[in-house]
């Protein structure tokens, strides 16, 4: 009975596939002469305002009932895909698999790109600049615990620009081998990790010993090897060393996120909405950084992220990373940019890129 009435659905469905496959073929045709066209001027491959366009375009025109955020979902993924036929990227991230970097790394590029793990975000900045990778994906602030300073420090220093940012949220779950607390004596994950779930842990396993490792995927695998152990991670690293869930959600705030950041050797042209990071100094003087500032206020720029950080040496007590809203490029930006390059006393712009979607 029931297939009698699925089976005119079921063709139907067949049907609208088959002009689907047509229709993302004839796609890929003309992404693949685009590839042509960018290969004769060594134009890059990747172009994230566009990509950040067709996103938000898919996401205006939907008329539903499919979800906007699905669309852009799926999209993400034939974009990848369509941009893979032309070159397929490559992309390194603070490691191992099953990471919340690699995370963020499918959501930027889709799975059509070629993972880089490092052991370090170090190694990921160093992996970009040796062009042995195309972008690199790093951590630079979570909700719960503010900025991770290696990045910040490397992110002045380096010669690469960000081209891009993506916020995941972090959802950390307590779990092992066995799926229970029985026979465990440590609690492994990353410095951060641990302080995002410290009142958690205290609650309710105060006295297991918490060790701090590399990364959460490290401390996935090690509770895959010792059966004395349990990790705090997301779940994908989970499944990949065979753990069972303890405990989802340890995390102490539910609306724990983590921006990343896109680093590469690109500047991606303005998308309509972006935003543009900055590195400044002022002399260490009254009333410096009020006036530093000042450009933002009178042009009309917002601000939308102050973070200090000790110089540590030389003749500026702080460094202040400043996040605007806009491009470089815009007109009222590039005024106010100006404007401020003439009171500061370090200026570096690290990187206009499209707002994370
Ligand atoms: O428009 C381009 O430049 C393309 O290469 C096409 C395309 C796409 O599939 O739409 C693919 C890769 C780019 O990152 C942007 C868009």
């Amino acid at each position: 009975m029931t297939d009698d009435k699925l089976k005119p659905l079921r063709e139907q469905i067949d049907a609208i596939d088959a002009q689907i496959l047509d229709l993302l073929n004839r796609r890929a045709l003309i992404a693949q002469q685009v590839g042509h066209v960018k290969a004769e001027t060594n134009a890059p491959v990747f172009r994230p305002e566009r990509e950040a366009q067709v996103l938000r375009s898919v996401a205006d025109r939907n008329p539903g009932p499919l979800d906007a955020g699905d669309i852009q979902t799926i999209f993400r993924e034939i974009m990848s895909s369509c941009r893979a036929l032309e070159r397929r990227v490559n992309v390194a991230y603070l490691g191992p698999v099953g990471t919340f970097s690699e995370q963020a790394v499918y959501q930027q590029f889709g799975h059509a790109v070629e993972g880089m793990p490092c052991v370090s975000i170090d190694e990921v900045f160093r992996a970009v600049e040796a062009g042995t990778a195309d972008f690199g994906v790093v951590p630079l602030e979570n909700s719960t615990e503010g900025a991770i300073n290696r990045t910040l420090d490397l992110l002045l220093q380096t010669t690469l620009s960000i081209s891009g940012e993506i916020s995941i949220p972090i959802h950390h779950s307590l779990m092992s081998r066995s799926g229970s607390m029985e026979g465990i004596k440590r609690v492994c994950a990353h410095s951060q990790a641990l302080a995002q779930c410290q009142a958690w842990l205290n609650q309710h396993y105060p006295n297991i010993e918490r060790q701090a490792v590399a990364s959460n995927g490290e401390a996935a695998r090690i509770a895959g090897d010792d059966p004395t152990a349990a990790a705090i991670a997301g779940e994908i690293a989970g499944k990949k060393y065979a753990l069972g869930v303890v405990q989802a959600h340890v995390q102490d705030d539910p609306h724990n996120r983590t921006r990343f950041v896109v680093i590469g050797r690109m500047q991606p042209a303005p998308s309509g909405k972006d935003h543009t990071s900055l590195v400044l100094a002022v002399p260490n003087k009254a009333g410096a950084v009020y006036n530093m500032l000042a450009p933002l206020a009178s042009h009309g720029v917002s601000m939308t992220r102050f973070e200090s950080r000790p110089a540590r040496m030389g003749t500026w007590e702080y460094y202040f990373y400043v996040d605007i809203e806009g491009h470089a490029q815009d007109e009222k930006v590039a005024t106010a940019l100006a404007e401020l390059k003439l009171n500061a006393a370090f200026f570096k712009v690290l990187g206009s890129y499209p707002f994370g979607l």
